[in-house]
């Protein structure tokens, strides 16, 4: 049996070319593929990473941006447990597409799932379209985090996937640890009472 003591579910979103495979490729496999083919439908990596001394499994599912593959990739939304939309800061095309992605998101994915809004190919310097302060209003906007990366540098890459990594198992402990000080009714062994957990409650 495979070692560890959870999994996520990484979903990555955007418009065709914008380098979602590159940044997984990147964080997964170390490398910036050289003249990488677009994704078909959806595509899969792992990667797994170790969180405060505890191994975390990566799944990074990486769905194609063209138009034609859209309701394929829509089916993978719901089972994400993060999602990262992609543009490309050298495509203004790219970042007026984001309000159709959002609205997928909505639409799709669970309610408050955990979102970066993330502007790639920053190593294009005199070509960006895009500026930081734009991206980073809008993800506000929409409460998501924010990065701009460089698949092709590796800059912030690792940074972007160990931040989702943190972040989830920093959720899922705090519902490990819930679910075991809730566990509903118990008998203390001094008093002899019978105590309810109150995080067993609702109102
Ligand atoms: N300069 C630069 N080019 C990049 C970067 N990331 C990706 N590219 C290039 O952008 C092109 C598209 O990259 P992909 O990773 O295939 O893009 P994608 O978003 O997966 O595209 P689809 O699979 O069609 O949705 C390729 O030519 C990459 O070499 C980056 O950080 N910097």
């Amino acid at each position: 049996m495979e070692d560890y003591k959870y999994l996520f579910k990484i979903v990555l979103i955007g418009d065709a070319g914008v380098g979602k495979t590159c940044l997984v490729r990147r964080f997964t496999q170390g490398l910036f593929p050289p003249g990488q083919a677009a994704t078909i439908g959806v595509d899969f990596m792992i990667k797994t990473v170790e969180i405060d001394g505890e191994r975390v499994k990566l799944q990074i599912w990486d769905t194609a941006g063209q138009e034609k593959f859209r309701s394929i990739t829509q089916s993978y939304y719901r089972a994400a447990n993060a999602l990262i939309l992609v543009y490309d800061v050298c495509s203004q095309a790219t970042f007026d597409s984001l309000p159709q992605w959002i609205s997928d998101i909505e639409s799709f994915a669970k309610h408050k799932v955990l979102a970066y809004l993330v502007g790639n190919k920053i190593d294009q310097i005199n070509s960006r379209e895009v500026p930081s302060y734009i991206g980073k209003q809008w993800a506000d906007r929409f409460e998501m985090r924010f990065l701009e990366t460089s698949a092709k540098d590796a800059e912030n890459v690792d940074i972007l996937f160990y931040d989702i990594a943190m972040e989830l198992t920093k959720d899922a402990r705090e519902k490990d640890k819930l679910e075991s000080d809730c566990t509903g009714f118990n008998i203390s062994p001094n008093t002899k009472t019978i105590n309810r957990c109150t995080a067993c409650f609702k109102f």
